[in-house]
């Protein structure tokens, strides 16, 4: 039991306790005898005259030493004044005769005898190994001795700083065995061995310093791997700049930093590929890796995304409204025919000259109804014409077309064009275009490219050519079917070729959808002959597309 040892190894004088100052005189002055009679069960109470247990040292023998430290001084002070020092041990503690810690992972062989240091001690005591005395103390609390930390450095600085800390420790020698006085409270330890502020240590981040960056982790003094490689190379030549200088607790900056320094998830589990999420505010930015393979696995596993059967039926019917995405059909807007299997003709020779007269007045143009080329369905050549440049015989030429046309959704017609302005009889509202492919080509098409189209767009061209508006074309290929029509197609020459378009039959107001009669108009009217008509007029004739009798030559 370690009170037995106690009073065992330290027999202590049973003469009475001469009274503090600070005691009462109602106060009982306890004696050492009441150190025995305050025993209870589960701790010792064990009180302690200083004065009386600490026999003065003769004068002759202090006055030998040459050197006195400061503490020395101050422990010999406190020892003049008779004070009590009042220490509860629990029953069966052990306690470290050397710091006097009763708390160590491992208690240790000792100078004392075995489990009488502390780990730390014990491991202190056997690289540095001395002073002997600092580790022999069977009272409680041990006195304190001030035993110098290890040195990290090299072997010549460590063996100097070895010899200045045994000069140290013989000048610091307490008067006094048998029994090494207890100060009377514990004394200010002195700054070397205190403790340096334990700081928040993440991981991966330098605990001087705060960078996450470093060729190599270092030992520092909060463990292995603590300190960046700059200040690991530091501290090992000067320890005490790294931890005065950047104890995090003290440091205000460091805790600031630390605040700023949010550690972001730089890199995924398994990554591939980087991507910067925000690049404008730098505390923000980051850059987050997808997982690997992630696009493999979606690849691997997904399929195209198909409607149900009936909603897909109904879709393709036209039925559904709005599932669409109110986004008109792809086709790239051309602006002349393309000739797929043949050269485009270019002879001037068939160009006709009209008789017209040229406009007198400046705002006029010339060329009007009574151009014979334009009730001929013949453009005039402006290099030709007589009126020149003021010809208006030229809509082809001139690419003229009505501005305000809307493709739109139709409710059973699928997409249609309407105009949003209001349009007169007789004007150019668009021109048919697209590519000019013979019949063959046309049927072959059918057959392979356009095999699961719904809807065609073909315009009888002439001499066995068609004008297929598939991919390529204008807006005219909206224009759906009436058997009433707002509009008509038209076959207009030019230099040898064709151009078909768009004219309003009749005035058309704003807002109104656009339509020809494809009977007289359309190729391939025996597949569209079979289509239900919806144009809704009166004098609808139930199917779209030529009659029977075959390809009907336009006006
Ligand atoms: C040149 S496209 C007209 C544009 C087509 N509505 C679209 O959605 O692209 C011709 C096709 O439109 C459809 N169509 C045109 N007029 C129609 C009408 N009056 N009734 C029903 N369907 C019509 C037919 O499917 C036809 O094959």
């Amino acid at each position: 039991m370690a009170s037995t040892l106690l009073f065992e190894t330290h027999p202590i004088s049973t003469e009475s306790l001469t009274p503090t100052s600070d005691c009462n005189e109602s106060t009982p002055i306890p004696t050492l005898n009441d150190t025995f009679l305050a025993k209870t069960e589960d701790a010792f109470l064990i009180l302690k005259d200083t004065s009386n247990l600490l026999p003065s040292p003769p004068p002759q023998e202090l006055e030998n030493k040459k050197r006195k430290t400061l503490s020395d001084v101050k422990v010999e002070e406190d020892l003049n004044k008779p004070q009590l020092a009042l220490v509860q041990l629990p029953k069966g503690c052990k306690w470290c005769q050397r710091c006097g810690t009763i708390e160590t992972p491992r208690w240790r062989y000792g100078p004392g005898g075995p489990l009488s240091l502390c780990n730390a001690c014990h491991l202190r005591w056997k690289t540095i190994g001395k002073p002997k005395e600092g580790y022999s103390s069977t009272t409680y609390p041990p006195p304190f001795y001030n035993i110098p930390k290890r040195k990290y450095g090299k072997s010549k600085k460590l063996k100097k700083s070895k010899k200045r800390d045994d000069k140290e420790q013989k000048i610091m020698k307490l008067p006094s065995p048998p029994l090494p006085p207890a100060p009377p409270s514990p004394p200010p330890p002195p700054k070397e061995l205190t403790p340096p502020p334990t700081p928040v240590i993440i991981p991966g981040t330098c605990t001087h310093c705060n960078t996450t960056n470093t060729p190599l982790w270092r030992r520092g003094p909060y463990g292995y791997r603590t300190l960046c490689n700059a200040c690991g190379l530091k501290w090992s030549k000067e320890p005490n700049a790294i931890i005065e200088k950047k104890s995090p607790s003290q440091d205000s900056k460091k805790s600031h930093l630390l605040h700023h320094q949010k550690q972001y998830i730089k890199h995924g589990l398994y990554s591939v590929e980087t991507r910067l999420v925000d690049s404008k505010d730098p505390p923000c930015a980051f850059k987050i890796n997808l997982p690997i393979h992630h696009g493999e696995f979606l690849m691997s596993k997904a399929k195209e995304f198909e409607l149900p059967a009936d909603i897909l039926q109904e879709r393709d019917l036209g039925l559904i409204k709005g599932l669409m995405a109110d986004r008109e059909p792809f086709f790239t807007r051309i602006r002349s025919n393309i000739f797929v299997e043949r050269k485009p003709q270019h002879r001037l020779d068939e160009q006709a000259v009209c008789h017209c007269l040229p406009p007198t007045e400046k705002d006029q143009s010339g060329c009007g109804d009574d151009c014979i080329n334009r009730m001929l369905f013949y453009e005039c050549d402006p290099k030709c014409c007589p009126c020149g440049t003021k010809c208006s015989n030229t809509r082809f030429q001139r690419k003229e077309r009505k501005k305000g046309l809307q493709v739109f959704q139709t409710d059973h017609r699928g997409w249609g064009l309407r105009t949003n302005v209001d349009i007169k009889k007789g004007e150019l509202v668009i021109e048919y275009r697209g590519e000019i492919i013979s019949h063959q080509l046309c049927e072959e098409r059918m057959c392979t490219t356009y095999v699961n189209e719904k809807n065609f767009y073909f315009l009888d061209y002439c001499n066995g050519e068609v004008i297929d508006a598939c991919t390529k074309g204008t807006e005219a290929r909206f224009i759906n079917h009436s058997c009433d029509p707002n509009c008509h197609i038209e076959k207009w020459s030019l230099k040898g070729e064709s151009h078909y378009g768009v004219f309003a039959s009749k005035d058309i107001k704003a807002y109104t959808e656009l339509f020809y009669d494809y009977n007289f108009s359309t190729f391939n009217g025996s597949v569209e002959s079979q289509q239900r008509c919806h144009c809704g007029s009166s004098l609808c004739r139930g199917t779209i597309g030529k009659r029977a009798s075959g390809i009907a030559r336009v006006k």
